[in-house]
């Protein structure tokens, strides 16, 4: 059984996604520590409903990035995980924390990478008229939402949409992809070689899998 650590910044309900997969077997791990930038966040009351350590590091009470990522590696590297994920971390992390993760570092980012990199991704989409959408799940590189994509969804965006109901219907997407890849991960069959992402030892296609190709194996 694999150990993960899973860093947010918020409400979590791509945390509890994951804690559901572990607890039902669907992913073969266990989530042993969760850590927020922010304080008073539901994610960390969702971690302690689940039995995981719940830790809360504030950004704030740190001079620097480079101090806070150090404190934030020595918490993480406390817990001894197999792999460490963001689900909603909300902090660019430093050149020298990402080197450290290396080949176990995961993200999922609301768009279809490498469209709208950054924040506020669904506002962006709906500004320049998309009518696709969706949300990609990727290893962490230095690059900000550059590192190989392992597994990308897509939603449709229509026009009568408000912000909510994309936001959901990105969310639900998030809820399958971000479970599955984790599972591949936790099996061994998943892995990175600098900007190229490897399931059974083949290359995934430059922006991975697409949910409507329904070709990957569960
Ligand atoms: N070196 C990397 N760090 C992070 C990556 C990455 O790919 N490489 N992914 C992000 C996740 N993310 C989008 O998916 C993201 C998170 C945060 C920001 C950002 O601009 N953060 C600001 C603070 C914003 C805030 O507090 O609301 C900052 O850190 O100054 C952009 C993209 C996680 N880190
Ligand atoms: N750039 C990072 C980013 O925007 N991540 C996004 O934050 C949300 C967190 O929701 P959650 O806390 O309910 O899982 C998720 O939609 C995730 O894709």
């Amino acid at each position: 059984m694999k150990s993960i650590v899973v860093l947010i910044s918020g409400n979590g309900s791509n945390l509890q996604a994951i804690l559901d997969a572990c607890a039902s077997g669907f992913i073969d791990g266990e989530v042993c520590a969760v850590i927020s930038n922010k304080a008073n966040v539901l994610g960390l009351d969702r971690a302690k409903e689940a039995g995981s350590i719940a830790h809360c590091l504030p950004h704030q009470d740190y001079p620097t990035r480079h101090s806070y990522d150090q404190a934030l590696q020595q918490l993480i590297d406390s817990h001894k995980p197999d792999l460490v994920v963001l689900a909603g971390f909300m902090r660019i992390l430093t050149p020298e924390f990402v080197q450290h993760y290396s080949g176990k570092l995961l993200n999922i980012h609301p768009s279809l990478l490498p469209k709208y990199q950054g924040l506020h991704t669904h506002q962006r989409a709906m500004e320049a008229g998309d009518s696709i959408h969706g949300c990609s799940v990727h290893f962490v590189t230095e690059e900000l939402d550059g590192g190989p994509v392992v597994l990308q969804a897509r939603v449709p965006i229509f026009p009568e949409d408000e912000l909510t109901a994309v936001t959901e219907r990105v969310h639900e997407q998030e809820y399958s992809i971000y479970p599955l890849v984790i599972r591949w991960f936790c099996q061994g069959r998943l892995h990175q070689e600098g900007n190229l992402a490897f399931l059974d030892n083949e290359p995934l296609p430059e922006h991975g899998y697409a949910n409507d190709d329904d070709e990957y194996d569960l």
